[in-house]
C-alpha cells in the first residue's frame, strides 16, 4: 500500500493510528532501549505521536504500559500459538500482535476492534500483508484461550525477567520476591506531597492520608486540572520517594545541598521545610523542570548544573544524595525498566554512587548529616554501598531511623536502622490503594 492509501486508511479507522503508535514505541522500548518516558515525552525522537489526539495518545499509553507489565506472559502465549515463530522481514509483526494481545488480555477493549485493528496495520504494508490471516488467527486463538492464559500466568515466573527473579530470590528470599513481582503487575496510585495540611487535600481530592503523610488518590485525570495544582499546593511524589528527604529534617536556614535534585520533588520538600537549598543536577535540561516546578510551588533553590563527582562547594550542613540507578524499585511506575536495564549496569552505577558518598563526606561539615537513597531494589546500590562507605570512613556514623520517622510503616525498617520499602509494602484493604516504590536510604553524621 502507498503511503498515502495507508493515510487515507488510518482516517478512515480512528483506532488505528493508536495501535500503530502503540506497536511502534514497544519496539522502540524493547527493541531498541528508549524509555517510556522519553517515547512519550513532547521532543521524543523518533516521534510516533504525531497527530495523534489526546484520547488517542492516553490510549497508546495504556496499550504500551499494560504490554510492558506482562510482556512475559505476552511472549508465552505467542509461542504457543505461533511456534514456528514469523520470518525474519515481517518479525517486526511481534509488536502488532503484543500491542492486540494487551488490548484482549488486560485492558477494557472488545476483541474484535483489537483484532480488526491489528489485521488492517498488518494490511498497511506489501511485505506483511500476506500474514494478514496468521495475526488474525493468532489472536483470536488468544481471545478464546483469555480465562486459561490469565489462570495459568504468574508475575514472578513469566513477567519478570529471569535475571531480576534470580536476583530478588537471592536477596529477599522466594516469597518476598513473589510478593514484590506480584506488586509490580497492579497499576499503582497517584500520591502527592503537600506543602501543608494533608487532610484536607486529601478531602478536596477524594483521597486518603497514608500514614507517611503523603496523600494518595485513585484518578486518571490530568494532573495539572487537579484542585491545588495551579496554586502549587503539593506536587506528584510517590510515598516512598517522599521519605528520604524527611530524615533530614533542616533547622531553618540550614545549608543542604541535593545531589541529584532534577525534577526536584526532595529538593522541594527541603525547601518547604524551611532550607536554604542547592540544587545540584548534571542535566540542564531536567533543572529547568526542577525550576518550573520551584516556580509553580513558590519556593526557591540555587540551582547549580555540575557533574557531582568534580564538584567544589563550601561545606553543607546536610546533603541528601539520591543517586542515579537500576531504579527496579519503580517498575509498578516505569514497567519498561524491567526490559531495558541490564545486570551489567549495575557494577558501573555503584562506582559512580561510591564517588557521590566519598564527595559528600568531603562536603558536610563535622557534625553533619548525609542521608543517601536509591530507587533500586539491588543491594549493590543500597546496603552493600552504605556498609562499604563506613569501613573506608572511619569519620562516618549511621544515624539509625527510627519507625516513628517513617509513619510506623510495618517493616521498612532494617537491623541496621536503614529504610528499605519494597512495592509489596503499605498493603490496603482496596489492593489498588495498595503499594510503595521501593526505595533504600540510609542516614549518616559525620563525626564532630
Ligand atoms: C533519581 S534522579 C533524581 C530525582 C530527584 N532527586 C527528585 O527527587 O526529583 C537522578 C538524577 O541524577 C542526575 N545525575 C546522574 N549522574 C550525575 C552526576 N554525575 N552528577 C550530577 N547529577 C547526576 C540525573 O541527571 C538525574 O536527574
Amino acid at each position: 500500500m502507498s503511503a498515502e492509501a495507508s493515510r487515507i486508511e488510518a482516517e478512515r479507522h480512528p483506532g488505528l493510528p493508536a495501535r500503530l503508535a502503540a506497536a511502534a514505541i514497544l519496539n522502540d522500548i524493547v527493541g531498541k532501549a528508549h524509555s517510556l518516558e522519553d517515547c512519550f515525552s513532547p521532543g521524543a525522537i523518533p516521534s510516533r505521536l504525531q497527530g495523534l489526539d489526546p484520547r488517542d495518545v492516553a490510549l497508546t499509553r495504556s496499550i504500551v504500559t499494560a504490554a510492558l507489565r506482562r510482556l512475559g506472559t505476552i511472549r508465552k502465549t505467542l509461542g504457543e500459538f505461533l511456534d514456528k515463530g514469523l520470518p525474519r522481514p515481517v518479525a517486526h509483526l511481534e509488536w502488532t500482535l503484543i500491542a492486540a494481545a494487551a488490548q484482549i488480555l488486560f485492558l477494557d477493549v472488545p476483541d474484535h476492534a483489537a483484532v480488526d485493528l491489528a489485521v488492517r496495520a498488518t494490511r498497511l504494508e506489501n511485505k506483511s500483508a500476506p500474514f494478514a490471516g496468521v495475526i488474525n488467527a493468532v489472536l483470536r486463538n488468544i481471545a478464546r484461550g483469555r480465562d486459561k492464559i490469565l489462570e495459568d500466568s504468574d508475575p514472578f515466573d513469566h513477567d519478570t525477567p529471569p535475571w531480576l527473579a534470580a536476583r530478588w530470590r537471592k536477596t529477599y528470599g522466594e516469597d518476598l520476591a513473589r510478593k514484590i513481582a506480584r506488586a509490580n503487575r497492579d497499576e499503582p496510585t497517584l500520591d502527592l506531597t503537600v506543602k501543608s495540611d494533608p487532610a484536607l487535600w486529601a478531602e478536596r481530592l477524594g483521597g486518603l492520608v497514608l500514614p507517611t503523610g503523603s496523600v494518595r488518590l485513585l484518578t486518571h485525570a490530568p494532573i495539572a486540572e487537579l484542585p491545588g495544582f495551579a496554586e502549587g499546593e503539593w506536587w506528584v511524589q510517590d510515598a516512598a520517594a517522599a521519605l528520604p528527604a524527611r530524615l533530614i529534617a533542616p533547622a531553618p536556614g540550614a545549608r543542604v545541598a541535593d545531589f541529584c535534585a532534577a525534577p526536584g520533588g526532595k529538593a522541594a520538600q527541603l525547601a518547604a521545610a524551611g532550607a536554604k537549598v542547592t540544587a545540584i543536577d548534571r542535566s540542564a535540561e531536567r533543572l529547568k523542570r526542577l525550576a518550573a516546578n520551584f516556580s509553580r510551588l513558590d519556593l526557591h533553590a540555587d540551582v547549580v548544573v555540575a557533574d557531582i563527582v568534580g564538584l567544589k562547594a563550601q561545606p553543607f550542613d546536610a546533603i541528601l544524595i539520591d543517586a542515579p540507578c537500576l531504579a527496579t524499585g519503580t517498575i509498578r511506575r516505569h514497567p519498561d525498566i524491567a526490559w531495558i536495564k541490564k545486570p551489567t549496569d549495575i557494577a558501573s552505577l555503584a562506582q559512580v554512587q561510591a564517588r557521590m558518598l566519598d564527595k559528600a563526606v568531603e562536603l558536610v561539615r563535622p557534625g553533619g548529616v548525609i542521608v543517601y537513597c536509591t530507587c533500586s531494589l539491588e543491594p549493590e546500590e543500597g546496603e552493600l554501598q552504605i556498609a562499604a562507605l563506613l569501613r573506608r570512613n572511619p569519620d562516618m556514623l549511621r544515624s539509625k531511623i527510627s519507625p516513628h520517622e517513617v509513619g510506623d510503616v510495618e517493616g521498612v525498617i532494617n537491623n541496621e536502622g536503614e529504610l528499605r520499602t519494597l512495592p509489596c509494602h503499605l498493603p490496603a484493604d482496596d489492593p489498588r490503594l495498595s503499594g510503595l516504590d521501593g526505595f533504600f536510604a540510609a542516614r549518616l553524621i559525620r563525626r564532630s
